[in-house]
């Protein structure tokens, strides 16, 4: 039986809201689009269980929707279910084989790779990854997988057809992020996802269901049509995109919201400033909502981490709002807090552009090629620039910024080389996180310019960022280290006391001929 798992409704009558009858409920959460239903009875006897399943399989059965039973073979075999699901501690899948009618769907709970290879090994129809969010729906007892823990397991069932459904914490804020951000390096990605509370819990279960089914067919439109074009670049494109951003900036000066660190936030704030945006450069939890709705870009720099909260749901509601969010990792290898932090941050919100130096981003590629000492990166880099940044953008999911004597930017699938700077970024303080603002309101350009009027809309609904991010953080980069060559060859500039305003200065004058004229850009 081939079954549409894309909206998995499994049920739990306990989370009913009151007055809410349950096969009202259900049969709502049908009519709004729910492809497969797992009747899940945790506190019900054989006898009540029974009932249940046998009142569900009717409704189910005129909505055309097969019906899957947790755990219990007997009832599965009693109702002539379509499936069963079976957890990690349930009856195995050998012996449930045995018993079940050939052809009965069996599906099974995996939340780490031994799962996933034992139910390959199994050849059971599909799997559920979870919890990937937290829940209360259910105590769990291991850790919760993470958006970004679910693409390796996905990579695993390269190969295979057995399909996959994300569990645990879903809802319509969430399901884009969840579907996006797990796709595997491979391309692998979910088959749908499984959602108790958010359908079950509504007093609109139809609207509920809808909600989720709309995400749900957009993104996977969005995914099929993206996995079949890939964008080509060249250089003149890049650099004529550079220069049209930089116009715009100065045109409508977009907000840049800038979480960032104790030791750079004002010269962060003047950077935005020199380059034409409205830098804002706030913390607190209470006020990120507001700010999301402001057009422009999100900059999380998590230098002096002081309120993780914060950065949280700024990232989220950007994420919501389909704004750039730009994250730049500072000193992650230096400490296991920031190690865990970056990895909160990144599960909790899909970054648009990742920045680093190369120990940063070796440390979250969780590569040793590359040693950091406190903040900075030391050794000679990467042996293969271009294929790590390449391999970090398609984990990630977004576009990755390597900065160092040669910058790298991708997306995934285009490498490009950057060549420009001097020496004497290395000689201030906080040159990286200069590099981070400059990415941001560039990509807050880009963002804008994807929304001007006249622009395509696009399968808006299947996006967690609008714009070409890609030639924003090339454009970042470019803009600061051509004004840094700039600023150097000034013969009012003596050290790096001088350099500084006069980078400053330098972006704030920056002419497009300039930066085109001297931008050294390779596509790779
Ligand atoms: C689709 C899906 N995935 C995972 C589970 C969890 O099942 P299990 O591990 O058996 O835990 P309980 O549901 O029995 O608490 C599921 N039910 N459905
Ligand atoms: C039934 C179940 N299984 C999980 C797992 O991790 O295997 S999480 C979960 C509960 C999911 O409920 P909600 O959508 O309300 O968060």
């Amino acid at each position: 039986m081939t079954i549409d798992f894309s909206l998995y409704l499994v049920t739990g009558r306990e989370l009913l809201p009151p007055g809410k009858e349950y096969l009202q409920s259900l049969e709502e959460a049908l009519q709004g689009g729910v492809t497969v239903v797992q009747i899940r009875e945790k506190r019900s006897d054989t006898l009540e269980f029974l009932e249940i399943a046998r009142e569900s399989k009717i409704l189910c059965a005129k909505y055309k929707v097969p019906l899957i039973i947790n755990d219990r073979i007997d009832i599965a075999l009693a109702i002539q279910a379509d499936g069963v699901h079976l957890g990690q501690t349930d009856m195995p899948v050998h012996v449930a084989k045995t018993l079940l009618p050939v052809g009965t769907v069996i599906g099974v709970s995996c939340n780490d790779p031994d799962h996933v290879k034992k139910a390959i090994e199994d050849e059971v129809d599909y799997i559920g990854i979870g919890a990937v969010w937290s829940t209360t729906t259910k105590k769990l007892d291991s850790p919760v997988v993470g958006v970004r823990g679910v693409g390796s397991l996905l990579q695993a069932l390269d190969g295979t057809n057995i399909k996959a459904v994300a569990i645990g914490g879903l809802n319509s804020t969430n399901a884009l992020r969840t579907l996006h951000g797990s796709v595997s390096i491979s391309g692998h990605r979910l088959d749908g996802i499984a959602v108790v509370s958010d359908i079950v819990a509504s007093s609109a279960p139809r609207s509920a269901a809808q909600k989720l089914r709309n995400i749900l067919d957009a993104w996977i439109h969005h995914f099929d049509v993206q996995s079949r074009v890939t964008q080509v670049y060249d250089v003149g494109t890049i650099k004529n995109g550079v220069v049209e951003l930089m116009r715009l900036i100065r045109d409508k000066s977009p907000l840049i919201h800038q979480i960032t660190n104790v030791v750079v936030t004002n010269q962060s704030a003047n950077a935005t400033l020199a380059l034409g945006a409205s830098p804002i450069m706030a913390t607190a939890s209470e006020e990120m909502h507001d700010l999301s709705r402001i057009p422009g870009g999100l900059l999380i720099n998590f230098g002096t981490i002081t309120n993780k909260g914060g950065m949280i749901s700024a990232g989220q509601y950007a994420n919501e709002a389909q704004k750039p969010v730009v994250f730049d990792p500072v000193g992650v290898g230096a400490t296991q807090f920031r190690k865990t932090t970056a990895s909160e941050l990144l599960n909790a919100w899909q970054a648009s552009v990742i920045k680093g130096n190369a120990g940063e981003m070796a440390s979250l590629a969780n590569s040793n090629e590359v040693q950091a000492k406190g903040v900075d990166s030391v050794g000679s880099g990467f042996a293969d620039p271009a294929s790590f940044i390449r391999e970090i953008a398609k984990k990630e999911r977004c576009v990755a910024v390597m900065t160092g004597p040669t910058d790298w930017v991708s997306d995934g699938v285009t490498v490009v080389k950057l060549e420009n700077g001097n020496k004497m970024l290395g000689d201030i303080t906080g040159s990286g996180c200069l590099v981070g603002t400059c990415v941001a309101t560039f990509c807050a350009g880009a963002s804008l310019m994807a929304a001007a009027p006249g622009t395509s809309p696009g399968p808006e609904l299947a996006k967690l960022v609008r714009g070409n991010m890609l030639i924003g953080a090339v454009g970042g980069v470019l803009a600061l280290t051509v004004a840094a060559e700039c600023a150097a060859e000034r013969s009012d500039v003596h050290g790096s006391g001088t350099f500084l305003p006069a980078l400053i200065d330098e972006l704030y004058n920056l002419k497009p001929e300039t930066l085109l004229s001297r931008a050294k850009v390779q596509v790779l």
